[in-house]
């Protein structure tokens, strides 16, 4: 029976595959209404055969799992139809201050709401470009025609939609400072001094208010920035060998020059100080305040992250996630001028496995080591706290990701954006903007291809459940990178970063306490180890009568309390924290890594 149903699904698979590839093509060669044609014509049929299913419920499932995927490949195609749609007619009144509502796209209504404007046609409403001539701005959003057929697959389907750029916007941009993707002195500082106006990212606000949308939530009141985790340097405590020291970090500087910015900026009622580094805001808004103040600040606060401080000798074990990130995302940030044509950089990396195994660390590492400006945002938040104005959200990130390029988006938890098809049709409806908005902007940043000068910006994105995503974002994240729990060696070094800095009893069976946390990630070691430390501190308590009656006996009793760590309290504290993950989980994400898998 359970063969049956592996044949089952192994056709319904090669089903998914054939179809929507052979559509693709046709969107590819501009033709998108016979793609939808076709499209409605597959779901017709395959809705027969759903019926046909209808008794065994695992394959009814597989079936109907096949039936959304390709709905949402139709819905895709229509909104890009839409899209395209509306930037020819762009082409033919190219006046970003007057901007019509070029079509009114069915996505973008919901009942008992006002009709919402195409995504297309929201940045002219907001913002003109500068230093672009009236032939440019036209040309700026032009389909080009394929002329040959794309080496990438991704090209097949969204390549049009790249931006007529062709190499003009490379001379259009001349006039900068260097501060861009083909500038290999990444200091810091230049971040921030990008001031010239530039690129095409210099956008400037029109007197044109935005549409109010009633389903959008108030802006969050301001908030305190959110605490860091701050990473100490190891100081190790040899427990198994001799430690790498972690690279030492540009500690501070940047903080507090963003600090600085923040007092006069983030606030958005004061006009920027001169002298003083210019933020993104005051590059849209040099008058002070404008449409999006309000999310631009809210990124400003809450997603970007100006000292990550993670090296990847902080990072235990994971040589292959690292020696693949550095070649895909590292090299094309120092070497820009080598990563061109076929070999290109890749438009973004997923890093997937079981939580707590460092996939946000080695984000962060990449960050640091390539001394990019880091955007941590969070999926999950993305899509429930900020419903509504997500899509917009998500496109001001991606500009300044752009201004402060180069940078890296680090998307976690990417399947709260990207997942497939759910049952709910609002949320369905919500998810499929962000998500298409999310797969434009990726494409936007893939320079090499549209011979766009490069502002270097990578995308990370991590999850812990890849086989929600959906397949037109897997083919975005070309580099799949699967993050395993820890091996023994793993585990060791694990210990050893978590405990460098407290003392330890040298009768310590380490062997042993290896293999007893077999199977737990590298979050669920540094609970034991953060479980273990409090013991001795408790047992000496217990044994000197309270803290109070200690109060009285030492002047000073942290020396007192702070006893070594012995055997007894790290396997009473492998007793107290379990581990987290569980082994069904680990086969389903060898299988996904066997079918989808590209380190
Ligand atoms: N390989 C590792 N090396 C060092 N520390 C690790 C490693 N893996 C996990 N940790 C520890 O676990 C904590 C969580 O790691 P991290 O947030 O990077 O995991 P994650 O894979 O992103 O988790 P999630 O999927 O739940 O977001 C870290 O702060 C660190 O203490």
């Amino acid at each position: 029976m359970s063969s049956i149903l592996e044949s089952s699904k192994g056709i319904i698979k090669e089903a998914r595959y054939a179809i929507i590839l052979e559509i693709r093509e046709l969107a590819y060669l501009g033709k998108y209404p016979e793609a939808i044609m076709k499209f409605k014509s597959q779901i017709e049929t395959l809705s027969q055969q759903l019926g046909k299913n209808q008794g065994d419920q695992l394959l009814y499932q597989e079936w109907s799992k096949l039936v959304n995927d390709i709905k949402e490949e139709l819905d895709l195609t229509q909104t890009l139809f839409d899209f395209t749609k509306g930037n020819s007619n762009n082409q033919q009144q190219p006046s970003p201050q007057k901007p019509k509502v070029v079509q009114e796209c069915p996505e973008f209504h919901d009942d008992n709401r006002q009709p919402r404007l195409p995504f297309n046609q929201i940045p002219f409403q907001h913002y003109q470009r500068e230093n672009t001539s009236p032939s440019q701005k036209a040309n700026q959003f032009q389909i080009s025609p394929p002329k040959q057929k794309a080496q990438d697959p991704d090209e097949i389907f969204f390549g049009g939609l790249r931006g007529g750029n062709d190499g003009k916007k490379a001379n259009n941009n001349n006039n900068n400072n260097g501060n861009n993707g083909n500038n290999l002195n990444h200091n810091p500082s230049n971040y921030f001094n990008n001031n010239n106006g530039n690129n095409n990212y210099n956008r400037r606000p029109t007197n044109n208010p935005p549409p109010k949308d009633p389903d959008v939530w108030d802006p969050p009141s301001k908030k305190p920035d959110k605490p860091k985790q701050s990473q100490k340097d190891a100081k190790s405590n040899n427990i198994f060998k001799p430690q790498a020291q972690p690279q030492p970090q540009a500690k501070g500087n940047q903080r507090k020059e963003y600090d600085k910015g923040k007092k006069n900026n983030v606030a958005g009622d004061k006009k920027p100080v001169e002298g003083q580094r210019k933020t993104y805001h005051d590059h849209v808004y040099p008058d002070g305040r404008g449409p999006d103040s309000d999310l631009i600040q809210m990124i400003e606060r809450e997603v970007l992250d100006l000292t990550p401080n993670v090296s990847f000798e902080q990072i235990a074990e994971l040589e292959l996630a690292k020696d693949t990130l550095q070649e895909a995302v590292l090299l094309p940030i120092f070497m820009p001028q080598i990563f061109t044509g076929i070999r290109r950089p890749c438009k973004g990396v997923l890093l997937f496995g079981p939580p707590g195994t460092g996939k946000t660390m080695l984000a962060k590492a990449v960050a640091t080591t390539g001394k990019t400006t880091f955007f941590n945002v969070s999926a999950c938040t993305l899509a429930s706290k900020w419903k509504g104005e997500s899509e917009k959200l998500v496109r001001l990130l991606f500009d300044m990701a752009k201004f402060y390029a180069p940078s890296t988006i680090f998307f976690d938890e990417i399947d709260a954006l990207g997942s497939k098809r759910g049952d709910n049709d609002v949320k369905l409806s919500y998810n499929r903007r962000v998500k298409t908005q999310m797969l434009i902007e990726m494409d936007g940043v893939s320079g090499a291809s549209t011979g766009e000068e490069r502002k270097t910006v990578m995308c990370l994105a991590a999850t812990n459940r890849p086989w929600d995503l959906d397949e037109a974002l897997i083919r975005r994240l070309e580099r799949r990178i699967y993050i395993p729990l820890p091996s023994v060696t793993g585990r060791k070094v694990l210990f050893e970063i978590n405990l460098h800095s407290l003392k330890l009893s040298p009768n310590i069976n380490w062997d042993q306490l290896v293999n007893r946390s077999d199977g737990y990630s590298g979050a669920d070691i540094a609970n034991v180890c953060r479980e273990a430390s409090m013991l001795p501190m408790r047992r000496k308590l217990k044994e000197e009568g309270g803290f109070q009656k200690l109060q009285q006996k030492y002047e000073d009793i942290s020396n007192v309390v702070d006893v070594p760590l012995e055997q007894r309290d790290f396997e009473e504290a492998l007793k107290i924290v379990n581990k987290s993950v569980s082994s069904e989980y680990l086969k389903e994400y060898e299988n996904w890594m066997k079918d989808f898998g590209a380190g």
